[in-house]
């Protein structure tokens, strides 16, 4: 695929010296041409730009299919350009924008605007998700088959943040989806059983006094699409997995056949409601974080595959909006930057996932489900590009402060995770990390 237009020069050839493909063998060079793959082993090139690995760790590109940029509504807190850099700072090729802007995505216009912004951009492919219903109000779809012609080429939609609640609704979106061969993406919250909700229903949200949001809140949507998508042989995949019930239901409707993908958020995977003792409302996020045990099915679920994938669910938010009482306060946390991190520590070091893993987890299984040719590509000759290298044996502190987002709303703050991405490279050029010498 070639270097788009507005793309500053690239150069021609990019050497990337001792580093591990998958975190397997003894180090060895790859040589990138013109965005592509062109020699992997004992490269000799002269003169050439190099990125010097020391042995790191070589993992195709990031690929988030649950980010909030916040363009167009409210720049105040992310834009196209802070959280594509962002992106690419935490090893991201490629971001899925949710359609919960202002205006709300759920026309050709407005997604038209994102994907130009984020070709304007550059740093990473920005690829908008259009809304399934006008307004995210979940009476009427919205003109999915104008998006997905549209220039965006849109593939993902959801009215994430709000729920498809209305059966019929969910029916007609899975059927336009399988005509049109794209996917629709569920916001699993049954609207009546979360009225007024603020923290996981448990002992923890019966001690501070908080209204509960019923893991059947979730997993009864859930149950309920994959039946929908079963019957209508249509692609459904579930956003932010958080219960082990929601993992059960999984298994069971995989088990038969039923075409559903399911994503957990990063912080779904190390922290729990344990958190909310603080009523910091930096903790504040839906779902909500659950208990211990929900934390080790999901790490089990995504090892077993039967959650596909890790997507960051990045929804930056205002000071005003998070440093106020909980129940004011609006949910959601910062997650490009330190998605990696998050993994490593839950995942890698617990071995539960290898490099591979790690891999297939934030690359390989979300463009397959995105339907990106050029992302999650294997690492071999003749293949794009589109790379990170990671310091397995690095680790850096999270400050929210020094976060390319415009927001700062971290619930990592302070803590010290291992792994840090080193360089990112999209169609050969480095988006993140050092230009080489
Ligand atoms: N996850 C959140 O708590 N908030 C998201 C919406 C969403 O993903 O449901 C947001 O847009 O802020
Ligand atoms: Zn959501
Ligand atoms: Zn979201």
């Amino acid at each position: 695929m070639s270097a788009l237009a507005s793309e500053p020069r690239t150069p021609d050839t990019l050497l990337l010296r001792n580093v591990r493909p998958y975190g397997e063998g003894d180090p060895v060079d790859v040589l990138v041409r013109h965005g592509v793959i062109a020699e992997i082993g004992a490269v000799t090139a002269d003169g050439v730009e190099t990125v010097e690995g020391n042995g790191a760790v070589l993992l195709p590109g990031f690929v988030d299919l649950h980010t909030h940029l916040r363009e167009p509504g409210r720049e105040d807190t992310e834009t196209v350009e802070t959280g594509s850099r962002a992106a690419a700072l935490g090893g991201y090729t490629a971001v899925f924008a949710m359609a919960n802007t202002d205006p709300v995505a759920d026309n050709a216009v407005v997604v038209e605007h994102v994907w130009r912004r984020g070709r304007e951009v550059g740093l990473v492919d920005v690829h908008p998700v259009g809304a399934v219903t006008v307004g995210l109000k979940g009476e009427k779809l919205a003109e999915l088959g104008t998006m997905a012609k549209s220039a965006a080429n849109v593939r993902v939609f959801s009215d994430d943040g709000h729920c498809v609640h209305d059966p019929l609704v969910m029916r007609r979106a899975l059927e336009y989806s399988k005509a049109l061969d794209v996917v629709v993406a569920q916001h699993a919250e049954e609207p009546r059983l979360t009225v007024g909700a603020q923290a996981h229903e448990g002992e923890q949200a019966a001690r501070l006094g908080l209204q509960g949001w019923p893991a059947a809140a979730e997993e009864s949507i859930v149950a309920r699409d994959c039946l929908l998508a079963l019957h209508a042989e249509a692609r459904l995949h579930v956003c932010h997995v958080s219960t082990t019930g929601t993992a059960d239901v999984l298994k069971w409707a995989k088990a038969r056949g039923t075409k559903v993908s399911a994503e957990v958020t990063p912080h779904h995977l190390l922290l729990t409601d344990d958190r909310l003792s603080t009523y910091d409302p930096v903790n504040k996020v839906n779902p909500p974080l659950r208990t211990n045990a929900d934390v080790e099915a999901l790490r089990r679920a995504l090892a077993e595959g039967v959650i596909d994938c890790v997507a960051t669910d990045h929804a930056p938010h205002a000071v005003q909006d998070k440093d106020c009482e909980w129940s004011a306060a609006r949910p959601g946390m910062l997650g490009l930057q330190t998605a990696l991190s998050v993994v490593v520590e839950a995942m890698v070091r617990t071995g539960l996932l290898d490099w591979r893993g790690v891999a297939r987890v934030m690359s390989e299984r979300p463009a397959e489900i995105a339907g990106l040719p050029d992302h999650g590509r294997p690492i071999e000759v003749g293949e794009p590009a589109n790379l990170v290298l990671v310091d397995p044996d690095a680790t850096w502190t999270v400050r929210g402060a020094e976060l390319a987002s415009v927001a700062g709303n971290t619930p990592f703050e302070g803590m010290e995770l291992p792994g840090v991405v080193t360089t990112t490279l999209l169609r050969g050029r480095v988006t993140a990390g050092r230009i080489p010498a």
